[in-house]
Formats: structure tokens, sequence, C-alpha cells
């Protein structure tokens, strides 16, 4: 939806009225504070607490304490993106007399999250990190979205690792403290593969309220269906097909018989050649997309140019940088980056990530 996940999670959270924000940092500390400052622009105020070595999820929140001390708080996931009633969560917290209240979600298949076993009082009596095969006692997922009291802070040891799921929550069940759940439904991704990424964008678009085009859109006899997002300076060119849910950015350049498909969002200053087809594809900025070229459910990062004739097949995730010479085909689930060179005419069926990047 060409911005980064954390604003829509700050807008998110601004919307649901906390305004006091801590976000302990590590991992790509600068982009965070790049992307969110001191958050004046979402109307909140962000405070940053650095993270010199792993901490764990707990251990980070423990090196916040100074921030957090004098009254119950939330914690959510850097990579969540959700739509959930957070004020009503942080509310059921402040009327029960739980440590901890943990944001439970029923999902198909748990193995990626944390799993609880809550009796009908709320209480949790059970918690299993990332339950393997034949471990899988319940399909409530822990969201990572965690209402604590400051009390916590009694039980996390300082400037060491530590988890909530691994640690705390063994411990303080372990001493009869009480930990409980709730059952919260709505929208919540963690964003932290390409499939949960495609997911999030799927139903961001779906929640997109109607067509908006900014100034100087220009179009010959395409067919344009709703909804739709467009920012200025945007052309596309005869003959073409943009059926929405679509969100593109400034600048950015349609050819002739192209077929732009729903739940698609592309970036600004992107040109997408004639006769080529984008379906359910996630383009960020810069990019182009050559004559005859089609992508299906890919990801296709900042500054990446295809040639004419390419395939990026369903599930792709390519760039940032990368040029994928002509007649190409990239097979489905493979991923690119960054900074690669595909020559012309090649199939390619495994992954490549260039290992200085990871
Ligand atoms: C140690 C820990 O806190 N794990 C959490 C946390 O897992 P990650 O793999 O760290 O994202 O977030 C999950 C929700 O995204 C939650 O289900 C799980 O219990």
């Amino acid at each position: 939806m060409n911005k980064p996940s954390v604003v829509h999670l700050i807008e998110h959270l601004a919307k649901e009225g906390f305004n006091e924000i801590v976000i302990t940092i590590g991992y790509m500390a600068e982009k965070i504070e790049e992307s969110l400052g001191d958050g004046r622009m979402f109307g909140v105020h962000i405070d940053y607490v650095y993270e010199e070595t792993k901490l764990g999820t707990a251990g980070s929140v423990k090196n916040a304490e100074e921030y957090l001390k004098d009254e119950p708080f939330i914690i959510v996931g850097g990579d969540h993106v959700m739509d959930l009633n957070l004020r009503n969560m942080y509310r059921y917290h402040e009327t029960n007399d739980a440590m901890v209240t943990i944001g439970l979600m029923s999902i198909d298949d748990p193995r990626e999250f944390g799993i609880a076993d809550m009796d009908v009082n709320n209480r949790i009596h059970r918690f299993l990190e990332k339950p393997g095969p034949g471990e899988i006692f319940s399909n409530l997922a822990s969201t990572g979205i965690y209402m604590c009291c400051p009390e916590i802070f009694d039980w996390i040891p300082e400037n060491q690792q530590y988890d909530f799921a691994k640690d705390l929550f063994p411990a303080l069940m372990n001493d009869d403290r009480k930990i409980n759940g709730m059952l919260v439904r709505g929208h919540w991704t963690d964003v932290g593969s390409a499939h949960a990424y495609r997911e999030a964008q799927r139903w961001m678009l779906e929640s997109l309220p109607g067509t908006s085009i900014e100034g100087n859109f220009k179009t010959k006899n395409s067919r344009i269906v709703g909804p739709l997002k467009i920012g200025n300076n945007v052309s596309v060119g005869s003959n073409s097909a943009l059926v929405g849910p679509i969100v593109i950015g400034e600048n950015t350049t349609i050819g002739n018989n192209v077929l732009i498909g729903p739940y698609t969002a592309i970036g600004s200053n992107c040109v997408i050649k004639d006769n080529s087809r984008i379906l359910s594809s996630y383009i960020f900025n810069d990019v182009t997309i050559g004559n005859n070229s089609n992508a299906s459910g890919s990801i296709i990062d900042n500054n990446t140019v295809i040639g004419k004739n390419c395939s990026m097949e369903n599930g792709t995730v390519i760039g940032p940088r990368v040029n994928i010479n002509d007649d190409s085909t990239i097979h489905s689930d493979v991923k690119i980056w960054p900074e690669i060179n595909i020559k012309a005419g090649s199939r390619i069926k495994e992954t490549i990530i260039d290992p200085e990047f990871e």
C-alpha cells in the first residue's frame, strides 16, 4: 500500500487512542526512526529505546521500563499490521485482575505461534511456543499482543535475553500468577514472511473505501473499475484495464493493452510497458516492467528492472535493485534479492539470495 508497515501500525495505534508510544529497536533502527520521527506527524509521541544486544521479547521491554513503570501498558509487535480494537483490549485488562492479558485468535494452523489453553473464565493454564507436530493442543494462537501490569518488571531480569512466551509466562504460571486470555476478532497479521505480507496487503486493499484519483490522471479508452487509490500524475495508455482494488503511487506510467488485476499495489515512478499483466502483486517504487511480461502474486522491490517477455510466477519475491533480462521465467515461490543480474532467457527455479545481505 506504498507505506512502511510500521506506519500503518502507528496510525492504527493513534486511531485507537494510544498516543504515548515506546519503540524498542535494534534491527533496521535508522529506517524505523526515519519513517516515524518523534511521532508528531501521526499525532502521537514516540520514544526510542535501543537494544545493543539481543534481549528477547520480554528483555527488550524490561529495557524500556523507565517509560512504562507507572501504569498498565499494551505491547504489540513492530511487524504487526491489524485493525483490532486495541482500546477494548486495554479496557478489558484494566477490569480484570491478571498480571498479563494475552490477545488470542482462533487460527487454522497455529504452528508458527504460541498457543494457549484457556478456561471459561479466560484464565490461561497452559502455553506453548511454536508447537511441534503432535503438540498442537489448541488453535488459540497468541497474537503477541500483551496487556501488562507494571509488576511484570519484577519478574524480568535486566540486560539478559528473556522471552515472554518461553520464559515469563511459564515462570508466572509456575507461581500461580494469573495470565488471562482475550479472544479477539478482526484482521491481524505479523508480516514476517512473504506469505503473511501478501495476506496483510490483501485485507488492507479489501478495505479501500472507494475510488480516489489525484490530479493530472491521463487515460484513453481504458477500462477502470474501482475501488482505486491513484496518486498524482499517473497515466494509463489505450485499451488497458485496471480492476480494483488497486493502489498506485505518483508519476507511474502504464502502457497500452495492460491488465492490472485486483489486489495490486504499485508504487511511485514505475513504468509498466505494453501488453503486460500484473495480478495480485505488490510493486514498490522505481520499478520497470517490460513489454509482454507478467507478474502474478509477486512482490517486486524498489529499483528492479524486468525486461520483455518475462514471467514472474505466483509467490515470487524479487528486488531491490535486481535486473531480470528479457525472456526469463522466475518460477513460483522463488526469491531473488538484492542487486542480482539474471541473464536473458533464464529459467530460475531456486531462490538466489546474496549471502552478504542476510
Ligand atoms: C517468544 C514470543 O514472544 N513469541 C511470540 C512472537 O513470535 P515471533 O516468532 O517472535 O514473532 O509473536 C507471535 C505472534 O506474532 C506469538 O504467537 C509468539 O508467541
